[in-house]
């Protein structure tokens, strides 16, 4: 494409060289780019793109975007150079032009909040595929363009690789695409120039203050969604929702809770047990029952989303409540293991003090025995919330093992002991156990029958990292594998 179809809509200073050229690609990380790319230097928080200049010229990128003045050398007086006064916005729309804007195709769902967003998405993909349209999804666990996975390495991809996965998902010709939009991808405008059908605000709770610094930058990251999007889906029993629905631009915005009746969708006459929720729906006058096979007080919630941004997409309430008593639930979202001795390990992705509180209150629902949980907290983010997550597992629990998540490169040890901080030792015994996997047989073979393990905040997660190395780490398998030796055992 030429230069000056990439940079169309984007404020623009031409420095040196011509708008004319067709390039091949754009970049946005020096170590990729091949000859005749557009290079968009980024002023990252670790490094600056600006710095690799003179490394993409020598690799044969015939184009620049910068976003500071630079001193062009001479020998590179051909390479077109332009000037923008914001290169992540740029880039953003950059690579909308460059794959001819791909989600105008389709309608764009996006959910944003702390807790929720990949249930929530799965949730609203499966009631999309009962009614027969066809999806692309993308997420923290796994993109999916109908039924073809694509790995995932973040929740929301930097605006390049996402405007090219939503360009595929175009020429699958989705009717959808259900995306989790991270306060990240927000607040790097990595989702910058998109149009959404709906946005969706699960809840806000502790979390990434080691990005950005305060809960009110947080919130304002997630509010920039509603300022995109033509319809909002809002959690009115969040107190963070007033601020949301304040900055929304929406054309219509959709209320539920839990507690209000006065929200457009809400719940009522809740059971909750060890399978999944039931409750009632109450919209515009009529009621509904709902079955919902994945415990927890939260899955009210995720539900209530679900429905709300299916109805938005014109399926009658009739079919999405039967829709959703098919779903199956999201792998480590409150996955059960029943053993043969009576006691159950539940594998869960709660990372945060408000998702442990959660499953820990909704486990508290129906334990008949006692409450174990394992669980630890990842390196090189939020340090805040690990004493918090200490304190709110004694709270719950009758023992907890506090071992290692994915240490990265701080030292586990150090990790444990800011944990440990919280613990309230009058509460509950607990052991520190740096090995997760010890971590987790420690747990099954103290288990006696009707006890509950909770192994928290890896969920799905197939890896452990450590040190800059990855190695193989499944919680789910572990915990199969251990009690299989122990059936074998008996
Ligand atoms: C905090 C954060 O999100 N950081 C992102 C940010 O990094 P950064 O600003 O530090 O970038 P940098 O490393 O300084 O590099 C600046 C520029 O130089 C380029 N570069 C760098 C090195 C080099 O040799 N050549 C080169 O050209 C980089 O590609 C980049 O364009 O921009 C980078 C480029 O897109 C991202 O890779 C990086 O994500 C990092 C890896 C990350 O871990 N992000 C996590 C926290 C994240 O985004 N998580 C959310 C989920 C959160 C949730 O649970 O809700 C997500 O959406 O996944
Ligand atoms: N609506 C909710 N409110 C509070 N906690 C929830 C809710 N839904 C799920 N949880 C808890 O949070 C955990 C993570 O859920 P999920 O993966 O859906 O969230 P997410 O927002 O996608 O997280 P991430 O930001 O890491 O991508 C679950 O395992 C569960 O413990
Ligand atoms: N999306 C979350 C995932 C945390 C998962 C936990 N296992 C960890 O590694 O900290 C984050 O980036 O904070
Ligand atoms: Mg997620």
């Amino acid at each position: 494409m030429y230069i000056k179809d990439i940079i169309k809509d984007i404020p623009h200073k031409v420095l040196s060289g011509s708008i004319e050229k067709d390039i091949s690609n754009i970049f946005y990380d020096s170590r990729e780019v091949i000859k005749d790319a557009l290079f968009v230097c980024i002023t990252g928080i670790k490094t600056d793109g600006h710095k690799y200049i003179d490394d993409v010229i020598k690799k044969g990128a015939q184009a620049i975007i910068v976003s500071k003045h630079i001193n062009i050398n001479e020998a590179y007086r051909d390479i077109t150079v332009i000037q923008v006064p914001d290169s992540r916005k740029a880039l953003a729309i950059a690579s909308r032009n460059f794959c001819h804007n791909p989600s105008k195709d389709f309608n764009l769902i996006g959910i944003t909040g702390t807790n929720g967003k990949t249930t929530t998405t799965f949730l609203i993909d499966h009631i999309l595929k009962q009614h027969h349209k066809k999806t692309g999804l993308i997420g923290t666990i796994e993109n999916r363009i109908n039924d073809k996975v694509i790995e995932s390495s973040r929740t929301t991809p930097e605006s390049y690789d996402l405007q090219k996965l939503l360009q595929n998902m175009k020429n699958e010709q989705v009717d959808n695409v259900i995306m989790e939009v991270s306060s990240h991808a927000l607040s790097l405008d990595r989702v910058y120039g998109l149009s959404y059908k709906t946005a969706v605000f699960t809840n806000l709770s502790l979390d990434h203050l080691d990005y950005h610094k305060t809960m009110d930058n947080y919130l304002k990251a997630k509010a920039k969604l509603f300022k995109m999007s033509e319809y909002g889906v809002v959690n009115i029993d969040d107190k963070a929702s007033n601020a949301i629905l304040r900055e929304a631009q929406c054309k219509k915005i959709y209320t539920y809770s839990t507690m209000n009746p006065k929200a457009d969708f809400y719940a009522n006459k809740i059971e909750l047990n060890a399978t999944g929720v039931v409750f009632n729906l109450i919209f515009d006058e009529k009621i509904y029952r709902v079955n919902y096979s994945t415990p927890g007080k939260f899955s009210v919630y995720n539900a209530l989303a679900g429905i709300i941004a299916t109805y938005i997409e014109g399926i009658p309430l009739s079919n999405i409540i039967e829709y959703i008593n098919q779903f199956t639930g999201v792998s480590g979202r409150f996955e059960t293991i029943n053993s043969q001795s009576g006691y159950s390990v539940i594998v869960d992705y709660a990372h945060s003090p408000d998702g442990l509180l959660n499953v820990l209150k909704s486990i508290k629902e129906f334990a008949k025995g006692r409450v174990i949980t394992v669980f630890g907290c990842g390196g090189d983010r939020d340090k805040s919330k690990r004493p918090i997550m200490g304190e709110i597992a004694s709270e719950y629990s009758d023992f907890v093992i506090i071992t290692s998540d994915n240490p990265r490169t701080e030292n586990p040890e150090t990790i444990i002991k800011e944990i440990e901080v919280g613990i309230s030792k009058n509460k509950c015994a607990y052991s520190t156990i740096l090995s997760r996997k010890e971590g987790i047989k420690f747990a099954i073979t103290m288990a006696e029958e009707d006890d509950v393990i909770l192994i928290a905040g890896k969920g799905h997660e197939t890896y452990q990292e450590i040190n800059d190395e990855i190695y193989d780490f499944n919680d789910v398998e572990i915990v199969k594998e251990t009690i299989q030796e122990e059936s074998n055992l008996v």
